[in-house]
């Protein structure tokens, strides 16, 4: 459905805006070159019929100079009613581009965290080449309900927001991070092995552990707070949801052996 509406809205662009953005600065420019064409030929009229004034004779001559100045005239506000229009249209169209640029993003990223949403996560994902080393980390937060029960759901979506922020500095600019839904996220390390992504999940499992927490209004400390990651690398001919599969595995495997701690998919041998 989300692709569906990708390449939907890429057609429009492609195929529809940005032939017609096209076209309709060619008309301007042409409608432009031609003012400026008749703009001259009423300047040289005027002078001629300056000149004519002072000949009683050129009387008739000097009437159809006049008619033809008046005709420039209007057809000169009519094509400047015209460009008005046309620049309005094109100011339109640039607006709808800008839109669709806009939806596109919205639907492909969380509101909450900034991050990748699921969707997001899996069309970036196709700019990857599947045959490479690729690793990838699921990452849950530790008893968040808790957080939520104690101190509001406002505390809970700032603990998820500091979270995100965590890994999306802990990661490089060709990496993906993507919020999957309520405290959970995943990040593709593009080009990575699993030990690289082992050595990056135990930063993000570090950096969570320091945080220190104060709820303000209530100038309280949040209890510490805690992530369990499960680490994976993608094997010959595998899919992304299999190796996604197998890292939430391994972090289920790190809840049971008692939560923040980073666990490697036995499927998956470090090299
Ligand atoms: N604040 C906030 N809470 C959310 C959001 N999405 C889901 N949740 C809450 O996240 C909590 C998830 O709780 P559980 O799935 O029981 O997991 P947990 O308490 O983290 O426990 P473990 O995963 O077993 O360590 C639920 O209370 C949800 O209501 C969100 O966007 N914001």
């Amino acid at each position: 459905m989300f692709n569906e509406f990708l390449s939907a809205s890429h057609n429009i662009e492609n195929l529809l805006l940005s032939p017609f953005e096209k076209t309709l600065n060619k008309t301007l420019n042409k409608i432009d070159s031609q003012v400026i064409n008749e703009k001259e030929i009423a300047f040289n009229l005027k002078k001629v019929d300056g000149a004519l004034s002072k000949l009683a004779q050129h009387q008739p001559l000097k009437t159809l100079i006049n008619f033809i100045i008046n005709l420039i005239n209007n057809s000169q506000s009519q094509r400047k009613a015209l460009t008005d229009e046309l620049t309005h249209t094109y100011a339109e169209v640039k607006l709808l581009r800008t839109q669709l640029s806009e939806s596109r993003e919205q639907a492909a990223i969380d509101s909450l965290t900034g991050l990748l949403n699921r969707r997001g996560c899996q069309s970036k994902l196709q700019e990857f080449n599947i045959n490479q080393t690729h690793s990838t980390i699921a990452i849950d937060i530790d008893h968040f309900k808790q957080i939520n029960d104690s101190f509001g759901h406002a505390v809970g979506d700032k603990v998820i927001q500091l979270i995100a922020n965590i890994i999306k500095q802990s990661i490089s600019a060709d990496d993906i991070a993507a919020r999957l839904g309520g405290e959970e996220f995943i990040v593709v390390m593009h080009n990575k092995s699993i030990k690289i992504a082992e050595n990056i999940a135990e930063k993000i499992r570090t950096s969570v552990e320091k945080l220190k927490l104060i709820q303000k209004q209530t100038n309280t400390y949040l209890p510490k707070i805690s992530v369990s990651l499960g680490i994976a690398e993608l094997d010959e001919e595998e899919n992304w949801d299999s190796l996604f599969e197998k890292a939430d595995k391994a972090m289920y495997q790190a809840k049971e052996l008692g939560r923040n701690r980073c666990v490697i998919s036995q499927t998956s041998c470090l090299v």
